[in-house]
C-alpha cells in the first residue's frame, strides 16, 4: 500500500456545481513527489476549476482534496501558482515586483532580492531588471511573473496553461525550468490543451473531458488508447491488405509509381502492425515500401476526449 505522504496532490471524489452545472464530477487522482503531471483537457473541461480548488480559492461541492499533506488553503506558503490570467503591476520593476510576491509568501526582503536578481539573470533578463514592466514583451512578462510565482522556492507548483502566449523559443525554456524544479525534488502540476509539452515533460498525465477525468496513467498507458497505423505500398490489392490480421480499416492512398498502389491500414486498438507485416511478408506479396506510425499523445487525447483537440 502506497502511504499518502507520497503524494504531494491527491483529489478524491472531488465535482464542483456553479449552480445548477456540474464543471467537475467525481474527479479523483494522485500526483506523486517530485514528479511532473500533466493536466489535460479541452477548453471548459474543468481544468481551471479543478485548479482553483487545489489551491483553496473555491470550496469543491463534495469530495476531498489533500495538498502536500494538507488543506490547499493552508498550504500555500509550500505552493507556487501561475495563474492562467497573466497580470503584473506595470509601473513596478521585475525586481520588486518578485520581492513584493515572496513577500506574501514570507521570504525576507533581503533574501527575496538576492533570488530575484539572480533568477532574472538566469533568465535572461538581467538588463531588464530594473525598468518597469511595462517596458518588457509579453513573453518577459510572463517570465517575471513565473519567477514571482516560484521565489519561495515552492515544494508544489501549479502552472495553469504555462505555455499559451510564448513563442517556440520562450515554450523551451519554460520546458526547460520545469524539468528543473522537478530535478530539485518540487512537484509540478500544469495544465494544457496542447499535448506536445506534456509529452515532453510528463510521466504521467491526468485527461479530462466535459468536467469528467477520461484518463490517468502514463504516457505510453495513454498512446496505447490510440490506434496504429501502417503506410504499405506495393502491387497489392484492398482485399489482400484487409485479410492482414489486426487491421480495422483500409483507406485508399492512390495509385503509386510503376503498379504499386497506396494503402493506410487503421489497426484495431491495442495491436501493433507486426503481425501484419509479417503476414504479408510471409504470403509473398508485393510489399515495396511500409512505414508503421506510432500514436502520438495527441491521437491519444482525440480519441480519449472524443475528438474535442485544439
Ligand atoms: N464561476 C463560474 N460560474 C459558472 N460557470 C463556471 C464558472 N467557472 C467556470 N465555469 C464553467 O465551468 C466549465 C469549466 O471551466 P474551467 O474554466 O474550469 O475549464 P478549463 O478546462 O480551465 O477551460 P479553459 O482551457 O478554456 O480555461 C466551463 O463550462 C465554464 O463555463
Amino acid at each position: 500500500m502506497t502511504s499518502h505522504s507520497e503524494f504531494a496532490l491527491s483529489l478524491e471524489g472531488v465535482s464542483k456545481t456553479y449552480g445548477d452545472f456540474t464543471a467537475v464530477r467525481d474527479l479523483s487522482f494522485q500526483v506523486a513527489r517530485g514528479s511532473i503531471c500533466g493536466f489535460l483537457g479541452p477548453n471548459g473541461a474543468g481544468k481551471t476549476s479543478s485548479v482553483r480548488m487545489m489551491l483553496g480559492l473555491s470550496a469543491p461541492s463534495a469530495g476531498k482534496i489533500t495538498v502536500l499533506g494538507g488543506e490547499g488553503g493552508k498550504v500555500l506558503d509550500r505552493i507556487g501558482f501561475l495563474p492562467e490570467e497573466r497580470g503584473l503591476y506595470r509601473k513596478m520593476t521585475p525586481v520588486d515586483m518578485i520581492v513584493f510576491l515572496a513577500g506574501l509568501k514570507r521570504v525576507k526582503a533581503s533574501v527575496a532580492r538576492k533570488r530575484a536578481i539572480a533568477m532574472l539573470e538566469a533568465q535572461g533578463l538581467g538588463e531588464f531588471m530594473n525598468k518597469p514592466i511595462k517596458s518588457l514583451s509579453k513573453g518577459m512578462s510572463q517570465k517575471v511573473q513565473l519567477i514571482g510565482c516560484l521565489v519561495h522556492e515552492p515544494e508544489l507548483v501549479i502552472l495553469d496553461e504555462p505555455f499559451s502566449g510564448l513563442d517556440p523559443v520562450n515554450q523551451q525554456g519554460l520546458e526547460d525550468v520545469i524539468r528543473d524544479l522537478a530535478r530539485r525534488g518540487a512537484t509540478v502540476l500544469f495544465s494544457t490543451h496542447v499535448m506536445q509539452h506534456a509529452e515532453r515533460l510528463c510521466e504521467n498525465v491526468v485527461m479530462l473531458t466535459k468536467g469528467r477525468k477520461v484518463f490517468e496513467g502514463t504516457l505510453k498507458q495513454a498512446r496505447a488508447a490510440a490506434p496504429r497505423y501502417l503506410e504499405l505500398e506495393g502491387a497489392v490489392s484492398r482485399e489482400q491488405v484487409a485479410a492482414l490480421p489486426g487491421v480495422a480499416e483500409v483507406v485508399d492512398g492512390g495509385v503509386a509509381d510503376e503498379g504499386a498502389h497506396l494503402w493506410r491500414l487503421k489497426f484495431a486498438t491495442g495491436l501493433s502492425p507486426n503481425a501484419a507485416l509479417k503476414a504479408a511478408f510471409l504470403t509473398g506479396l508485393d510489399v515495396r515500401r511500409f512505414e508503421a506510425h506510432e500514436p502520438t499523445l495527441h491521437d491519444a487525447f482525440i480519441v480519449l476526449t472524443g475528438g474535442e483537440a485544439q
